[in-house]
């Protein structure tokens, strides 16, 4: 079964998911890095790029906000790309947690293991694999080149953000050294922990987000750019990676709400893949319990139910053709 949806009814979707949620006032900005209690709480975007290149935006999507976890998918796919599939998975593991983030019983309970790429534990492990190991520099410049890649434009880091959390990060710390204690570091710790608050220290718009988001979907090309990314065989290893665990303990019901594979950051920000169709991205920086943006969740969720986009029903959505077309790389 396929269902044929336009440009003009994403558009709609998100202009509708804008104006119901723009009034809302759950959650409260993550504390825990100053930087973050000072980012205004009513800044609201939400962007969707198509695997064919064209965009829909609403609301403060302009805005350079921080990363954070989000960043995880890309130094997760960068390993993946440089390794493979299969190493990430020997070396960091795919399991949920069910436990907050920055979990270190989630490293005692799974038998000495990160995971997973996509919380701290395995992050800062996954930018330990990065090539060329032994090098800070050169694999900083390797995460920030590919981010940017994935964006189609530039990405740098918010040098304010970079030093609230270099300043606040001792459970990350403890993360690194508890990981160094059980041979799932692959390079120096606290190099390894630097390079990943680095990343979570990156500025992004929600209208980058949705390029990165589109790019996932359209098999690791670039559809604003047309440049390759990463290998094509990757979009359903990462997309399965932010199904299992991108909100944390609450991707359950993430999932069974939307069916859509997203990672959140505690920056506000959220991004959402449908594999072969389009990304979505969303941002408002007051989070819930478990560090996910309020707003930009019932956001998504909306446009998900409404657009049909949930990716485990029978009716798979299919973009319709734009005049002139090039099509996703994934047909
Ligand atoms: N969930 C998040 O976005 C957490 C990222 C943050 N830099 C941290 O390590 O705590």
């Amino acid at each position: 079964m396929k269902r044929i949806i336009t440009i003009e009814a994403v558009k709609e979707a998100v202009e509708a998911a804008h104006a119901h949620f723009r009034e809302e006032k759950g959650g409260k900005n993550a504390d825990y890095i100053p930087y973050l209690k000072n980012v205004p709480s009513d800044l609201f975007g939400i962007s969707v790029c198509l695997a064919d290149g064209r965009s829909v935006t609403v609301g403060d999507t302009d805005y350079r906000f921080g990363i954070e976890s989000v960043s995880k998918v890309p130094t997760a796919i960068l390993a993946m790309n440089q390794y493979s599939a299969k190493k990430v998975l020997s070396q960091i593991g795919a399991d949920a947690t069910g436990l907050p983030f920055n979990s270190i019983m989630a490293i005692l309970l799974e038998n000495d293991h990160p995971s997973t790429p996509l919380v701290n534990a395995g992050a800062i492990s996954a930018c330990s694999m990065i090539k060329p190991t032994g090098n800070a520099e050169a694999k900083w410049k390797a995460i920030v080149d590919f981010i940017s890649g994935l964006c189609g434009s530039k990405v740098s880091v918010l040098d304010e953000l970079y030093r609230s959390e270099s300043e606040t990060n001792f459970n990350n710390r403890s993360i690194a050294w508890l990981l160094k204690n059980y041979n799932r570091i692959y390079d120096d710790p606290d190099m390894s922990l630097d390079l990943y608050t680095r990343q979570c220290s990156l500025g992004i718009t929600a209208r980058q987000l949705a390029v990165m988001a589109a790019t996932i979907a359209n098999c690791g090309t670039n559809p604003v750019t047309w440049e390759e990314v990463f290998h094509p065989n990757l979009t359903p290893h990462i997309a399965s990676l932010m199904a299992t665990v991108g909100f944390y303990e609450h991707t359950g019901d993430w999932l069974f709400n939307t069916g859509l594979p997203a990672k959140t950051g505690v920056g506000g920000g959220i991004m959402a893949v449908i594999p072969g169709v389009m990304g979505l991205a969303a941002f408002a920086p007051p989070l819930d319990s478990a560090g996910n943006s309020v707003k930009a969740q019932k956001a998504l969720e909306y446009i998900s139910v409404r657009l049909g986009l949930n990716i485990f029903s029978p009716a798979r959505v299919e973009l319709a053709a734009a005049e002139p077309v090039r099509e996703g790389v994934c047909k």
